[in-house]
């Protein structure tokens, strides 16, 4: 078997003789001694005679020299990187920055790109429209208005459609998986007064029959559950507080209920004659506000809202940091009707007076959890209280997430009236499809077990590694790239340009394996990704939640696989009754860290990353809504009667590993290593 004792043979220092035997590389590739780390030896070449680098894609292909010149120009970088404080430009940007563009326009771009093009697309209605999203020009009629108190549609348009909607077979988009249906036998929770029976099917449900079409287009059949029961709360106008596990449709989730809503009512102002409001000031005035927490989830959502306000009188536009604020402000003047921000770049806009929130009817905050944590509820309570936003009993205010701890439930109250708490299965839990593993990894030895993981199966999958700093993030990508693995980096120091560029390579699998930050961890809906690795695991299991959510979306299987050693011990207790909750298999060695490690493990709650730590204060007097009484710490993320909390059954399919191909491969380890026979059964020597 080619496990980790081979895989620990690859760092520097041990068996060099015997590697050097081994490598694949002609001699160009040889580098000296000691100047970083020997070229990786994929398990099915090792002991054979050498060959040319795989070229595994187009972006290893174009380069021909790259392979030779890698130790160089990473030696640039890593000098570079120091003289300019770690900001420099590495190898893996430079070569990320010699791909095309696949969009029209320039952009490119995940986000920014969009955000540009839409400057150009959108205007008032009626009015003539000049240039495309991705997919080129938009016609003039594709955008429909209000007028005379009524929806008038605009035309359909070809073009648009397919920039829109896509080609049935597109590999981009995300198809429906075999375990779709199974979100149905999840148990659903909605508590608070009288909460309305949710819709049973689209076609039943009373939409507005240009949403109706709209979703059609989109693909949809079927409404998820937290759709099914989002349209009905928000036809009785109620506000609501949802948590649905990952890739369960959350988006469409607070989309439909307000675009139906929308389209029924019109805008909110006085009409000018093209159907429109005037105003004298500059700014924007939307009606509907979605805040989320990073850029590129903000630009996905924004893509989302396209699709469902396609003929319709409301125009989505976007705002986030990073990108030209000039072109936003130019965007939103040509009509700003659903704005989809991040906090940041919002406050920006409303303090240079180009957005008013006085018109506010919905409130969306996605990723509420991360919303309200200690890293962004100040700026999240000053657009919400201290801005011109109407009060919480003239807007209807959602919240969605995949996490929701008590603390922050509570503490979303504060934005909520007389709301509905649903929960679709546990709070917090993750996908039964995603077939999750934790292997005892060594630090020393992560990148061989990853070099393995990535080499073994099938190579082009997409794979997404999690790392807790922007250093690792390069640096892992850099080694990646070293060892002829296509990949590249997104994290919060990296240009917008260069992240979109990251993600465009990534969903488009020219670089099929993405290392990154927590940047990527929420939210970031990335069609055919197989598998995630927590390089690092993180301190926090809702982040550990969030991250492998990026697979096994839609009802598609994927596999997780996570490298746990002794610095982690203190997520081993949680992680344990994620596992748990989810059907999966827990190694015994974990157990036994869980038991050795319940000194470490009670803090393991806190948010890690920008979050405060959960101090006993915020959480310890949480009301229990439905009770009327308090809730009891015996679980701090579900407190629904446990008579509803029952697990559903394991999805067809799981067992297949979704595409991770990681059963039985070679890296397969089982757990620390055994403890030396003579002092085992002192209970003073722990591993841990
Ligand atoms: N009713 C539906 N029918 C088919 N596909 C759907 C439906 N609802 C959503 N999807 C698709 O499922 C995928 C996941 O949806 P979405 O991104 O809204 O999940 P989410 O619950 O917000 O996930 P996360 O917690 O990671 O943010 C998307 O590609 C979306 O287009």
């Amino acid at each position: 078997m080619t496990g980790i004792g081979n895989q620990t043979n690859n760092v520097p220092g041990k068996l060099d003789q015997h590697l050097a035997g081994l490598s694949v590389g002609d001699s160009s590739d040889a580098r000296p001694a000691g100047s970083g780390p020997k070229r990786y030896i994929p398990p099915h070449l090792r002991g054979k005679p050498p060959t040319e680098p795989a070229g595994k894609t187009a972006t290893l292909e174009r380069t021909s020299s790259w392979s030779g010149n890698m130790a160089a120009a990473r030696d640039r970088s890593r000098s570079n990187e120091r003289a300019a404080g770690g900001g420099a430009e590495r190898a893996a940007v430079g070569r990320e920055d010699t791909g095309d563009v696949r969009r029209a326009g320039g952009g490119g771009g995940f986000g920014g790109g969009r955000g540009d093009a839409m400057a150009r697309t959108t205007t008032w209605a009626g009015r003539r429209e000049e240039g495309g999203g991705r997919g080129g020009p938009v016609r003039a009629g594709a955008f429909g208005m209000w007028a005379g108190g009524k929806h008038v549609h605009g035309q359909r348009n070809q073009r648009t459609e397919t920039e829109l909607f896509g080609e049935a077979d597109d590999p981009e988009r995300m198809h429906t998986g075999i375990n779709f249906e199974k979100y149905d036998d999840i148990p659903v929770d909605a508590s608070g007064r009288d909460p309305p029976a949710p819709i049973t099917n689209f076609d039943d449900a009373d939409l507005e029959p240009l949403l109706l079409e709209n979703i059609k287009m989109s693909g949809y059949r079927v409404p998820t559950p937290v759709q099914k029961s989002s349209i009905s709360y928000g036809r009785a106008g109620r506000d609501m507080m949802a948590c649905a596990q990952t890739g369960s449709g959350k988006t469409g989730g607070f989309l439909f209920p307000i675009l139906n809503e929308s389209f029924r009512k019109g805008p909110c102002e006085p009409q000018g004659g093209d159907g429109r409001a005037h105003y004298r000031s500059r700014a924007a005035r939307p009606i509907a506000l979605i805040l989320s927490p990073t850029r590129e989830l903000t630009s996905q959502i924004f893509d989302e809202a396209r699709k469902f306000c396609y003929r319709s009188w409301v125009r989505p536009c976007v705002v986030y940091g990073g990108a030209d604020i000039v072109g936003q402000m130019r965007q939103m003047e040509r009509g700003c009707d659903l704005l989809v921000a991040t906090p940041g770049r919002l406050v920006d806009l409303i303090e240079r007076g180009r957005v008013s929130l006085s018109n506010i009817r919905y409130l969306v905050l996605d990723e509420a959890d991360r919303m309200l944590d200690m890293g962004f509820e100040p700026q999240i309570r000053r657009i919400v209280e201290k801005e011109d936003m109407p009060g919480v009993d003239s807007r209807h205010t959602l919240m969605f997430s995949a996490t929701f701890p008590r603390d922050i439930q509570m503490l979303a109250r504060d934005f909520l009236k007389d709301y509905i708490f649903l929960s679709v299965g546990r709070v917090g839990a993750t996908s039964e499809n995603i077939t999750q593993r934790i292997e005892y990894v060594e630090d020393e030895d992560k990148l061989s077990v990853l070099l393995d993981i990535l080499t073994s199966g099938d190579t082009t999958r997409l794979t997404l590694v999690f790392v807790e700093t922007k250093r690792m993030a390069d640096r892992l990508s850099e080694d990646l790239l070293y060892s002829n693995i296509p990949a590249s980096a997104i994290h919060g120091d990296r240009t917008q340009r260069e992240r979109e560029r990251a993600l465009e390579n990534f969903r488009t699998a020219r670089t099929p394996v993405l290392v990154a930050t927590a940047v990527a961890a929420r939210g970031l809906d990335i069609p055919n990704v197989a598998l995630v690795v927590n390089y690092d695991l993180p301190t926090d299991t809702d982040e550990y939640v969030h991250r492998v959510g990026r697979t096994g979306r839609a009802g598609n299987t994927g596999t997780a696989i996570s490298f746990f050693n002794r610095g982690n011990r203190s997520i081993a207790r949680n992680l344990i009754d994620l596992l748990k909750e989810s059907n999966q298999d827990i190694p015994e060695w974990l157990a036994i860290v869980a038991r050795e490690g319940s000194g470490f493990g009670a803090g393991a709650r806190g948010r890690g990353r920008g979050g405060y730590s959960s101090g006993p204060s915020r959480g310890s007097g949480f009301r229990d809504h439905r009770s009327g009484g308090f809730a009891s710490a015996r679980n701090d993320r579900d407190f629904r009667p446990s008579h509803a909390s029952a697990p559903s059954a394991a999805p067809a399919g799981r067992s297949a590993g979704g595409g991770g191909g990681a059963r039985g491969s070679a890296y397969s380890h089982n757990g620390p290593p055994p403890m030396p026979p003579a002092l085992e059964n002192d209970p003073k020597n722990s591993w841990f």
